[in-house]
């Protein structure tokens, strides 16, 4: 039952230090510390349920969201749940449509980070108070609900509320790829001993950072190719590391490979670059991936116009949460074309797992070219982990969007003061 006004925002600055194993690395961000900003809300209704929030950050980066957090706070503080669920699209777009905080926005980067925040953590206290995994309570709902939820402004060109529809199909567990076998700043020794344990462990889905220097890459795909073999699938990634002709003539030479695609090869914003880079690359049979730094749905809708990208990848913290990653997911069954979640970072593979699995659901009720990603990194700081079983993401059943981090995690990895950053930085001398 919903119920409770919000009596409590509070946003925490969670760090944890990835980027001392190279955990996390690729072409661009080279010391990533994965980190969240971590909401929490907190209602005066009696269940005593608070919902949890985060969006994935690196380092530094977090101080910024968590401060964009703060400003937005007075839009959910005192609001009384129902009334958000009730008209959640008007909702998120009072979000997004503040009328100062859109200046530095609007609907991307900082300011929408924030926003997935706070409407994931509103989102999974939506899903406890119903007593089911958000996926559950998504595929429950009344389609006319569920479409209430969504912002058209400016995506009714593509698509309209009244051409959503719902197809049911039970499932049992998500296909999902490991990226965490070939982190860039991981040396050839790791990587083979990753590589070969993933393969015992049941993984026949593989990503590998490229892009930072073509020798080190035609042997890094070398070294996993003989690892894994011909049949096993393999995917590239260069976050955004090339101009639109050197992301051609780079992957040319890493076609014998036979990536099944190549994941931002150039700045997330070029949607023609995107669009030249997937027809050159079309007759080796390489695929443009793109998505984890999409700044919102009317991008996306551009990717898909512009026949930009073959495997879209939503990220469940970077668009404005549940709300508009229902719009990309319906685009996509719209145009066709895959979507393969962009997961890992922190509690990334907890959230989209839900969005995926309803997607399949109630929406492209299809598997074909379609699959998860998966890192194995901080998954135990969180109080309802990501289930995988047989390489596949196992349906979550706990109620809520399985946001909700170790209350001891967050105390421990808490910027600059939890124990573990105190004990880091008085070994820094700071
Ligand atoms: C800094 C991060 O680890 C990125 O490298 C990561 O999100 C990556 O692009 C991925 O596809 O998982
Ligand atoms: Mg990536």
């Amino acid at each position: 039952m919903v119920q409770g006004r919000i009596s409590r925002v509070s946003v925490h600055d969670v760090r944890f230090p990835t980027s001392l194993g190279a955990h996390g690395s690729d072409a661009m961000h080279t010391d990533p510390d994965y980190s969240a900003a971590y909401v929490i809300l907190e209602t005066d209704a009696e269940d005593g349920l608070k919902g949890h929030g985060i969006t994935f950050t690196l380092g530094k980066g977090t101080e910024i969201v968590v401060c964009a957090v703060n400003a937005l706070a007075h839009h959910v503080l005192n609001k009384d749940l129902r009334d958000i669920v009730g008209d959640f699209r008007g909702f998120y777009r009072q979000l997004t449509s503040d009328g100062q905080l859109r200046w530095i926005g609007p609907e991307k980067g900082v300011v929408h980070l924030a926003t997935a925040a706070v409407l994931n953590a509103v989102w999974d206290l939506w899903a406890k108070q119903e007593r089911k995994p958000l996926w559950k309570l998504l595929v429950d709902m009344d389609p006319r609900m569920l479409l209430s939820c969504i912002d058209f402004r400016y995506i009714t060109d593509v698509l309209t509320e009244e051409e959503a529809y719902e197809e049911q199909m039970l499932m049992h567990g998500y296909p999902a790829y490991t990226t965490s076998c070939a982190w860039l700043g991981y040396s050839d020794d790791m990587l083979q001993q990753l590589c070969t344990e993933a393969l015992k462990s049941g993984w026949t889905r593989f990503k590998v950072k490229v892009g930072a220097d073509l020798q080190d890459d035609i042997r890094r795909c070398r070294l996993i190719r003989d690892i894994i073999g011909p049949e096993k699938t393999l995917m590239m990634d260069a976050n955004q590391r090339w101009d639109v002709p050197e992301a051609v003539e780079w992957m040319s030479k890493l076609a014998e490979f036979k990536p099944l695609w190549i994941e931002e090869p150039t700045s997330p914003d070029d949607i023609l670059g995107h669009a030249t880079i997937s027809k050159a690359l079309a007759p080796l049979g390489i695929g443009v991936a793109t998505g984890e730094q999409c700044h919102n749905r009317v991008i996306f809708k551009q990717l898909l116009q512009a026949k930009a990208l073959q495997f879209l990848q939503i990220d469940s913290c970077r668009l404005g949460s549940v709300n508009e990653n229902l719009s990309v997911l319906l685009m996509a069954k719209k145009f066709g074309v895959p979507v393969c979640p962009h997961a890992g970072g922190v509690g990334l593979c907890e959230l989209v797992q839900h969005l995926i699995i309803f997607d399949f659901i109630s929406v492209s009720a299809s598997l074909t070219n379609r699959m998860c990603e998966y890192v194995d990194h901080l998954h135990e700081h969180f109080k309802y982990p990501v289930i995988i079983k047989n390489a596949s993401y196992m349906p979550p059943k706990e109620a809520g969007y399985s946001t909700e981090m170790k209350e001891e995690s967050v105390k421990k990895h808490q910027y600059p003061d939890g124990e573990v950053w105190k004990k880091f930085l008085a070994a820094q001398g700071n």
